[in-house]
């Protein structure tokens, strides 16, 4: 399978978010990933509902919803009838992560589970048979342009060794510091999909770069 791309839009120019949106709309991109920060989980307050129902209008690709809030259960159905296809919850923001998931899928969205640089794979041993996608964490969560976290690599590899002793299937998705170098690295370790902001909306020619990592 191909690597899949999920441009982070919160590098894009929020002064010309519709072209940025058309760009990754033309591009080899796969998704749209949207960072959504509640300055509690993390410190920073990135963008909310309106502007992902605003993107939704007039993105042709998969919205792929990174919530880094907490308690993020009173927010799902607003972030579906936002548009969002994959809804992605922080491990370290649930309390009842499992019922978390559950109500993901019974808005009709796939259910992704992130874990911060600090918190080991094991913790998703009883939960991942019932989710689509694992969001490991390259940086520490709230903010782009951060450096990359090398353990991220290792991380991989314990969570396909989890992955195959429990049968199942998920995407093991990368957020943070992807660029052609670490993104290389991510794809031999065994990545199935990559984000990148910075790297992508601060080069010269984004397209091209989509289409870069999209090579790897
Ligand atoms: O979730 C986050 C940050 O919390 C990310 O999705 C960033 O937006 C990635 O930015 P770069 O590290 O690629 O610049
Ligand atoms: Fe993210």
């Amino acid at each position: 399978m191909q690597t899949l791309i999920s441009p982070s839009l919160l590098a894009a120019d929020f002064m010309n978010l519709k072209a940025d949106v058309e760009m990754v709309n033309k591009s080899e991109a796969d998704w749209f990933h949207l960072d959504i920060m509640d300055g509690v989980f993390v410190p920073n307050i990135s963008y909310g509902l309106p502007v992902v129902e605003q993107i939704s209008k007039i993105a042709t690709k998969p919205l792929d919803v990174h919530l880094m809030i907490v308690d993020p259960d009173r927010y799902i159905e607003a972030f579906k009838k936002a548009g969002s296809d994959l809804l992605t919850v922080h491990y370290e923001a649930c309390t009842h992560l499992h019922r978390t998931v559950q109500n993901i899928h019974s808005h009709g969205m796939k259910a992704g589970v992130s874990l911060n640089p600090h918190t080991p794979v094991s913790v998703l041993e009883d939960i991942i048979q019932d989710i689509d996608l694992v969001l490991l964490m390259s940086v520490n969560p709230g903010f782009g342009g951060q450096s990359f976290i090398e353990n991220t690599y290792s991380k991989i590899e314990k969570l396909k060794a989890l992955v195959a002793e429990k049968k199942t299937e998920l995407i093991i998705e990368i957020d943070g510091g992807v660029n052609l170098e670490t993104g290389k690295k991510l794809v031999e370790a065994g990545a199935d999909a990559l984000v990148a902001g910075s790297f992508v909306f601060n080069s010269e020619n984004p397209t091209q770069t989509i289409a870069d990592l999209k090579q790897l």
